[in-house]
């Protein structure tokens, strides 16, 4: 939608039209059915275009329009009742910039730096509860905030909403009083009712919010009972016998007669402040409450101010809600591709129009294997919800089912694989999963093994990535990872990217400084020790702990060639699937390849066994370190290996099991967790004589 004001007054007239029928149409789906179809970022984005239009246009701005209206309209389920005082929702600020506007408009009231109340805007559904002499005697959904739906024997099933508010001295239970708040289900028991309703083959909800709303407005309540709703205020209502100053006052009263408020209030008294808990909030979104937020809410604190500066048609001018960017966006599923990966399993993954979602623009994500496509029943041209969260991958949730094209085909997994064109095998009965067999030539196996070579876990090869490896395929210089510790910068010179033009005296292509750093990183891995070698063999759950384990135990590539299962087995924290999987990849008739590769590395020259030192004295045996900050002769990785290698444990976090705490430059929080705990504390000279001589 263009940002820009369309000027003359006809196609204004035009788009106000068209604009309002859709936010109507999104606010019954959204309040009454609990099924919406526009993304909430998407239907702000109407609204907000709503408003400039009447911005420009005041004649568009009637009673019955849009921006002059709370929430949507009224089930037939319930009964309507109307609020003492009207509920009214809140006004937006999408940047720190209107932020700021607001503080203004209040400044041009004549309110500088007032107390600001900053809260948690909680992502649920607004409730009014009515109390009479401390007895809850109804429940009401927000409604149009003048009307709204009695919901009281459903709300009385919410746990911590009590039906009986308990005095005190200080605050003795009031003749009457609306309390207002929001009704939440838990990211926790979201995910529990989804589960049980995917059990029970019913459709699932897209969001927590949903579900809350979906929960609360039920026919019989003993189904919103099985929900594990929560509620927690956030404002009050028509009161008698209760006046209080400011607003965390109000919590404070509401606090003692049994009602929830949230601990995660603040009174500031900056602007300044209150961005710093937006900031604090936004960055701990996930983890701060066990609840969904989708922003900020700051108010006035101060009652005499709230009622100087009043409302307007819709929301109170003494309050703004901070939203951070949307974590759920819509957007349109162009296609589903298939990927084979390094072990052969072939995943699709979904091609979507980009969107901006939590900040960054999304155009992938994975759909898993074809069941999670089926169960899902997402199709290319369908309209879906696309969640990202802060920094956790992507997410298709599902379609938005009512924007299906007619007769849009549902999508097959195939049966052969992309890249090689073999068929697709399942594994064992009832595996999810389907892959590709011919691990030996299909390319994007090879491929993706060859970056697996250079990865951290493995020989770390600063130079060999992906590109690098279809480079090296593509120039035909190598066949598969067996070949890369025996390319030559003859053989590099073939590959495009490896080379630079020719210099005058120069005859055709030349290795270029990038292709010889490869070839000296290359010389350089060769010896890595053989816990690497052994993760850079791509054997299926062998991970970095078991080949560790391996190494330690047998010492040598030829010793765990030999070993026969039980051996292997032994090996602490190794066991029998990943004893098989080594045996396996040795041992199987077509396993000649893999064979071969182990021959053609020792052959190069990488090591096959580690040194004597390595697996030598056993100093740290039983013990626990910690290291921290950075150590002048020592990596992450080597201070890790040297303890390892010692029969020390190397631990990421420091508890009341930790032994030692290694402390380098710039260490953080662990050395101060360390000093509260009494756990010793060791500089680097200390951690050396400790892996010299022991405790
Ligand atoms: N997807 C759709 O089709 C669709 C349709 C309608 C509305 N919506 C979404 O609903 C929201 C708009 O509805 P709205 O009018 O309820 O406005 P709002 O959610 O932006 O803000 C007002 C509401 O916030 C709630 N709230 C939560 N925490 C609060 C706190 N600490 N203090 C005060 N209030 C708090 C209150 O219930 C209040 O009514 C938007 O997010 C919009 O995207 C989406
Ligand atoms: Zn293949």
């Amino acid at each position: 939608m263009s940002p820009t004001e369309p000027s003359d007054p006809a196609s204004a007239r035009a788009e106000h039209a068209e604009l309002a029928d859709q936010i109507n149409d999104a606010r019954f789906r959204y309040y009454v059915l609990d099924d919406p179809t526009l993304s909430d970022a998407d239907f702000d984005v109407r609204l907000r275009r709503l408003e400039a239009l009447e911005e420009a246009h005041p004649e568009l701005r009637t009673p019955d329009s849009p921006t002059q209206q709370v929430g949507g309209g009224l089930s037939t389920e319930f009964t309507s009742v109307d609020h003492l005082e009207r509920m009214e929702s809140l006004d937006n600020a999408f940047s720190l910039e209107e932020l700021g506007a607001w503080q203004g408009r209040l400044a041009r009231d004549g309110i500088t730096d007032p107390a600001y109340l900053c809260e948690l805007k909680v992502d649920g559904l607004a409730i009014n509860l009515l109390y009479e002499n401390g007895k809850l005697v109804r429940a009401l959904t927000r409604g149009d905030g003048r009307t709204g739906e009695d919901v009281t024997p459903n709300v009385k099933t919410i746990a911590p909403i009590p039906h009986a508010l308990t005095g005190t001295k200080k605050f003795p239970v009031p003749a009457l009083l609306e309390v207002r708040g929001e009704v939440f289900l838990s990211a926790e028991a979201f995910e529990r009712l989804n589960a049980s309703l995917a059990d029970a083959g019913k459709p699932l909800f897209a969001n927590p919010r949903n579900s809350a709303a979906g929960s609360l407005r039920q026919k019989d309540p003993r189904v919103t009972a099985s929900r594990e709703l929560g509620m927690v205020c956030h404002g009050i209502g028509a009161r008698e016998g209760f006046e209080p100053k400011a607003q965390s006052h109000a919590y404070e009263a509401l606090a003692a007669w049994g009602l929830p408020v949230s601990d995660q209030v603040r009174v500031v008294s900056s602007l300044a402040e209150v961005e710093a808990f937006i900031a604090h909030a936004g960055e701990h979104r996930h983890t701060i409450v066990p609840y969904e937020i989708d922003g900020v809410v700051v108010k006035v604190d101060d009652v005499a101010l709230q009622r100087r500066l009043g409302s307007t048609s819709r929301a109170p001018r003494w309050a703004i809600a901070f939203k951070y960017p949307p974590e759920e966006v819509n957007t349109k599923l162009l296609e589903i591709r298939v990927n084979t990966g390094r072990t052969g399993r072939v995943t699709p993954y979904g091609v979507m129009e980009p969107v901006k979602v939590a900040g960054s623009t999304v155009e992938n994500a994975t759909l898993h294997n074809g069941y999670e496509v089926k169960r899902k029943d997402v199709r290319p041209g369908d309209t879906v919800i696309l969640r990202k969260a802060g920094d956790v991958i992507p997410e298709i949730l599902g379609p938005v089912l009512a924007l299906r094209p007619k007769g849009l085909p549902e999508w097959v997994m195939p049966t052969e694989c992309p890249s090689c064109g073999t068929p697709l095998v399942e594994q064992k009965i009832g595996d999810k999963d389907r892959r590709c067999p011919n691990h030996e030539k299909c390319r994007a196996q090879v491929t993706e093994r060859i970056f697996h070579v250079s990865s951290r876990n493995a020989f770390d090869i600063e130079g060999l990535g992906y590109e690098a490896a279809v480079a090296l395929l593509d120039a035909g210089v190598i066949e598969n990872e067996g070949d890369v510790f025996d390319l030559t910068s003859e053989q590099l010179v073939g590959a495009p990217l490896f080379t630079r033009a020719p210099k005058k005296g120069e005859e055709g292509p030349q290795l270029s400084a990038n292709g010889a750093k490869l070839l000296a990183n290359l010389d350089r891995s060769k010896n890595q020790p053989l816990w690497r070698v052994l993760v850079a063999l791509s054997v299926r759950h062998l991970g970095p702990a078991a080949a560790r384990a391996l190494a330690t135990e047998f010492g040598s590539m030829a010793a765990i060639r030999e070993a026969d299962e039980g051996a292997l087995a032994a090996a602490e924290g190794v066991g029998p699937t990943i004893a098989a999987a080594v045996r396996q990849w040795f041992d199987a008739e077509d396993a000649g390849w893999h064979r071969e590769i182990v021959d053609k590395w020792a052959a190069a020259g990488v090591r096959m066994e580690d040194e004597k030192a390595e697996v030598g004295e056993q100093t740290l045996a039983g013990l626990t370190l910690v290291v921290t900050g950075s150590l002048v002769d020592f990596s992450r990785d080597s201070a890790k290996e040297a303890i390892l290698s010692r029969g020390g444990k190397a631990s990421s976090g420091v508890s009341k099991k930790t032994d030692y705490v290694v402390v380098g430059e710039n260490a953080g929080s662990k050395a101060d967790k360390a000093e509260e705990l009494g756990v010793p504390i060791l500089d680097e000279d200390g951690f050396k004589r400790l892996l010299a001589e022991g405790p």
